[in-house]
C-alpha cells in the first residue's frame, strides 16, 4: 500500500522541516510516500469561501480513484494510535492501494474535500498549524506501523 500525502502550503519552519523529514524517513520503511504540496490561494484575500473551493478544486484533482481519503480535520473523528494501527493493517490486508492523507491550508477544507473522504480525522479538538498538524501526523503513522509489526517505540 502506498501512502500520499497531500497539502496546502510548505514547511517554512526549520525545527517543523527536520521533524517531518526525520519521520518521513522513517515512515518510508514500511511504505512508499509521495508529499503533494500545493500552491496556497493567493487571490481572494478577504473570502476564505473562496480560498478554500480554489485550494479545495486542487486537492480533489489530485486524488487517484481506489484511494482512500482522509481529510485532516480538528472537527472529525479522534482515533487513538492503536485504532489508526488497527485502520493501516485492515488497509494493507484489504489491498488498499493508496491511502491519501489531505492536510489543509489556511483556511481549511472546502467541504468538497471533506465529502470526497472516506474519514474526517482529527489530530486534537484544538486547530493547529498546517505545519504542526503534518509533524503530528507523520509520527502518529509512524506509530502506528510500528505497532502493526509489534516494534519497540509504542512501548504499552
Ligand atoms: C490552520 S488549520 C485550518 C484552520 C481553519 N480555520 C479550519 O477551520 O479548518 C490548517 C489545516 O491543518 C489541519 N489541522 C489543524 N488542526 C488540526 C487538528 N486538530 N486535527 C486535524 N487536522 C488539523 C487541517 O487539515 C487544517 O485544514
Amino acid at each position: 500500500m502506498k501512502l500520499s500525502l497531500v497539502c496546502v502550503g510548505r514547511l517554512s519552519i526549520g525545527f517543523l522541516r527536520e521533524g517531518v523529514a526525520d519521520y518521513e524517513a522513517r515512515l518510508k520503511r514500511y511504505a512508499p510516500l509521495r508529499v503533494l504540496e500545493l500552491k496556497e490561494e493567493k487571490g481572494g484575500k478577504n473570502d476564505p469561501t473562496f480560498i478554500r473551493r480554489q485550494e479545495g478544486r486542487r486537492i480533489l484533482e489530485k486524488i487517484p480513484e481506489g484511494a482512500f481519503v482522509i481529510a485532516l480535520d480538528e472537527r472529525g473523528s479522534s482515533l487513538s494510535s492503536e485504532d489508526l494501527a488497527g485502520m493501516l493493517e485492515r488497509h494493507m490486508l484489504q489491498g488498499t492501494p493508496e491511502l491519501m492523507l489531505v492536510i489543509g491550508g489556511a483556511y481549511g477544507l472546502c467541504d468538497a474535500v471533506r465529502q470526497r473522504a472516506d474519514l474526517v480525522l482529527s489530530l486534537s479538538a484544538m486547530t493547529l498549524t498546517h505545519q504542526m498538524a503534518r509533524l503530528l501526523l507523520m509520527e502518529q503513522l509512524y506509530r502506528g506501523f510500528t505497532i502493526v509489526r509489534n516494534e519497540p517505540y509504542h512501548n504499552r
